[in-house]
């Protein structure tokens, strides 16, 4: 018996349900855990109560305790630093990685008129948004995805901007009303994948989750993972990351994009190939990159 533990919020409870059936199928019993967050009692912005790693912490005390053997974690939410003891056992085939835009009445990001509402919390799509010089409202929210969508709908803003995936997963694709660019949002290192976190010397849990691996998505998180904690820029500020595995003259190469916001507004971005075989390598040297252009 394999126990899983999950946060009770829809997308959670959504990516806990995506692995517990692939387990299933692979002939594992495995039992859903409740795990109650602080980011889930409390409703105050994510950046004064410890940022994005409040969800995580009590999933990793319950893995620890051996309450529980498997945590899904949102790879975008899950800190850079490791944890003595825990191990991503597997990081499946990602979600499209890109972010969407869900705005009233059909319209585009180029559609919104300037002084458009969008609500957003998040550092990296503020720069990303405000770069764009669209002359843009921006204003911080926080809840979970149908009460983002809500937003809109009951016209308290003109748009939202969330990860494709989320929606991906909730069954709520019809919703988008333009996918953006990674040209010009870049979505979060990691956005779009499930880690899988287990106890490192758990051979049973690690055994039964290896065959859930794509090592194509481990490769590009791990590239985008090591370029955000390079910058130590922590789970809110602004960067952003999209790697990818790509055919390359002499085989199959790492595609790195990397944007990173700047006090003064404004974000620079660049590129970086190399190793599939060395992904942090290649995030390391374009988070050096970015930080020599300052
Ligand atoms: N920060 C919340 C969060 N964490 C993971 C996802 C979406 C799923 C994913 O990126 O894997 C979301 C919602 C969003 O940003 O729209």
């Amino acid at each position: 018996m394999i126990k899983l533990g999950t946060r009770r919020s829809a997308l959670a409870t959504a990516q806990a349900a995506l692995v517990a059936d692939a387990l299933r199928n692979l002939g594992h019993e495995v039992d859903l855990v409740p795990i109650v967050t602080t980011g889930d009692v409390n409703r105050a912005p994510l950046e004064q109560i410890g940022g994005t790693g409040v969800f995580v912490s009590a999933l990793r005390d319950a893995l620890l305790a051996g309450e529980i053997d498997i945590a899904v974690h949102s790879l975008k939410d899950l800190p850079t630093a490791p944890v003595d003891g825990l191990t991503l056992g597997a990081i499946p085939v990602r979600e499209d990685p890109r972010d969407v835009l869900v705005a009233r009445d059909g319209l585009t990001l180029g559609e919104l008129q300037t002084g458009a509402l969008v609500g957003t919390g998040s550092p990296r799509r503020v720069a990303q948004l405000e770069a764009l010089g669209l002359g843009l409202e921006l204003t911080g929210i926080r809840g979970n995805v149908d009460t983002r969508i809500a937003m809109v709908a009951d016209g308290k803003v003109d748009a939202v901007v969330l990860a494709r995936a989320g929606l991906a997963r909730l069954g709520r694709l019809a919703e988008i009303t333009e996918t953006l660019d990674p040209i010009q949002m870049l979505p979060a290192p990691g956005q779009g994948a499930l880690g899988i976190e287990c106890r490192s010397d758990d051979t049973a849990v690690l055994a039964a989750l290896a065959p859930l691996d794509d090592p194509g998505t481990r490769a590009a998180v791990t590239a985008e993972r090591q370029l955000l904690a390079t910058l130590e820029a922590g789970c809110t500020a602004p960067v952003g990351a999209l790697a990818e595995v790509v055919d390359g003259e002499d085989g199959p190469e790492l595609w790195l994009r990397g944007a990173l916001g700047e006090d003064g507004g404004g974000v620079r971005r660049l590129s970086a190939n190399g190793s599939v075989d060395d992904p942090a390598a290649v995030g390391r040297a374009l988070a050096n990159e970015l930080l020599e252009q300052t």
